[in-house]
């Protein structure tokens, strides 16, 4: 990972990332509102942010706050649940992606997403990747190879996988098996990922290649991780979405969310004054 002179931030924490943000959206969302039943209250409520294209944008905020919500809504996995309703846009190439006439299968392909436990299949490593290439493309066997390699290796597994590529995923480490569908996510090659706490089961040191490997994905994908985790969002983010009961609060470059936040309710969280 290259470094930079970190800025002194608020409780010793300090972005990595400080050069701002200067990329044009890859999604834009706009409006953004929604409802886990129709006699709920809203669980995000006109929500308004850009991702930023090949930048990791963080989001953090206190427990319930939405942040897993939104996103749900972004890879529109709500719209497996009856009575769950989003409002609003999530803009790709000018598209609404919650537009019902937007294809699920080329939205799971453009937008994919990883969860905060490894969920492997419990098939082989090689079964695990082209599964989900299967979904969406046919590929001869030697493309399908190359294709496979290509994930493994650019979620930096390959080294450690490559003798037991036909083996059960279920032997790997939880960090390999986090690597694994790291893979699986980008062996689709979408333009987006979203990471939902992909560290919190995982050790320091497996943690710490998530981060390295998130930096080095950006080069290829735009990507949004939630963490609860202030000195990850510091270390891995771009820009940080400071949510709080369902709104967005602030959202900024990471130098200047964890040196200059403008929101006295963002300054109190990554204080660690609450949640
Ligand atoms: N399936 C559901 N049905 C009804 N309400 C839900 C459901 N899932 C989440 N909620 C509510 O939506 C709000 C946002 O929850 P969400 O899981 O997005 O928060 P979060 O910020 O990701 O929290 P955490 O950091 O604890 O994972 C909370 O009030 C939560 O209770």
């Amino acid at each position: 990972m290259t470094d930079t002179t970190p800025a002194s931030g608020f409780g010793g924490i300090q972005a990595r990332n400080d050069a701002g943000v200067t990329a044009e959206p890859r999604i834009s969302v706009r409006n953004l509102d929604f409802y886990y039943g129709p006699t709920l209250p809203k669980a995000l409520k006109g929500i308004n942010f850009d991702l930023p294209a090949r930048q990791v944008t963080g989001m953090i905020g206190p427990s319930g706050c939405g942040k897993s919500t939104l996103l749900r809504v972004l890879n529109r996995m709500y719209s497996l649940y009856n009575g769950q309703r989003a409002e609003g846009e999530v803009l790709m190439d000018g598209r609404n992606m919650l537009d019902p006439k937007i294809d699920l299968n080329e939205l799971r392909s453009r937008i994919g997403m990883v969860f905060q436990k490894p969920t492997p299949f419990p098939m082989t490593i090689w079964e695990n990747i082209a599964f989900g290439i299967r979904l969406h493309e046919k590929l001869s066997k030697a493309d399908m190879a190359v294709r496979i390699e290509w994930a493994l290796t650019r979620a930096a597994i390959w080294n450690e996988v490559k003798d037991r590529l036909h083996t059960s995923a279920m032997g790997l480490s939880g960090g390999q098996q986090q690597r694994l569908c790291i893979a699986r996510s980008i062996a689709v090659r979408p333009e987006v990922i979203l990471l939902d706490e992909p560290t919190s089961a995982l050790d320091p040191i497996s943690t710490l290649k998530i981060e390295e490997l998130i930096d080095e994905l950006k080069r290829d994908f735009t990507i949004a991780i939630v963490t609860h985790n202030m000195q990850q969002a510091a270390r891995c983010a771009d820009q940080v979405a400071f949510f709080y009961l369902g709104e967005l609060i602030e959202v900024a470059p990471a130098g200047q969310m964890f040196t200059a936040p403008k929101h006295q309710k963002t300054q109190e969280y990554i204080t660690g004054r609450f949640g």
